[in-house]
């Protein structure tokens, strides 16, 4: 991704002092979508981000709902498979369901038992990493799956939270610079 792609998708973020909650400053990615070619930037960028630092992945796990706005389209651009995570009493059939905790409340995920295989190779989505209570609660699910999970890509990370000190599996960002995964884990 060029100097240029990074500037104008950084330039679509909007920032919203107190909300939710106060204290909270909250970073809007959605004018991205209302905008063809910084969504065709965005994905492109994501697929060439993944194709470097991932080999033969099966799966793009995206979750709700702000992952769901491009992970599906990541996909399909990847030739893979997505599965989504997904809030409490939203998916029929047998699911395993695990609680966890965000930067401003509580909540639950799950998935669909026969989404994915196991042995699966797995690149978790979202929008934010700010405290990384919902991409560890989507990395327990896929464990109960026995998928393999390779790792984490965000559109960006709230630095300060230091969330990437909890998560164990090599993790990436798009518009704020990237790193390895943390020394002495299996990934390293
Ligand atoms: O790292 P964390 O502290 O866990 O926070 C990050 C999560 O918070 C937001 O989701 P949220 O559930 O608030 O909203 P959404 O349903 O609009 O995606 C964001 O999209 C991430 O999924
Ligand atoms: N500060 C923030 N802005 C947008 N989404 C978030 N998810 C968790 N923290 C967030």
């Amino acid at each position: 991704m060029s100097a240029n792609d990074i500037q104008y998708l950084r330039s679509k973020l909007a920032q919203y002092p107190d909300f939710p909650k106060k204290g909270i400053l909250f970073e809007d990615i959605l004018p991205i979508f209302r905008d063809p070619k910084a969504f065709q930037i965005l994905i492109d960028s994501l697929v060439s981000l993944i194709k470097e630092k991932f080999e033969n992945v099966d799966v793009i796990v995206g979750l709700e709902a702000r992952g769901f706005l491009f992970a599906p389209t990541l996909a399909l651009a990847l030739g893979c498979s997505f599965v989504p995570v997904r809030k409490p009493s939203k998916l029929p059939g047998e699911v395993v369901e695990v609680s966890y905790k965000k930067e401003y409340e509580t909540d639950s995920f799950a998935m669909q038992k026969d989404s994915i295989k196991p042995g699966q190779r797995i690149v978790v989505i979202d929008d934010i990493l700010a405290t990384g209570g919902t991409a560890l609660a989507a990395d327990q699910l896929i464990e109960k799956l026995d998928g393999k999970l390779l790792g984490h890509v965000f559109l960006m990370e709230l630095d300060f939270l230091k969330a990437r000190d909890r998560l164990q599996a090599p993790t990436y960002n798009l518009l704020n610079g990237q790193a390895e995964a943390p020394e002495g884990s299996e990934w390293a």
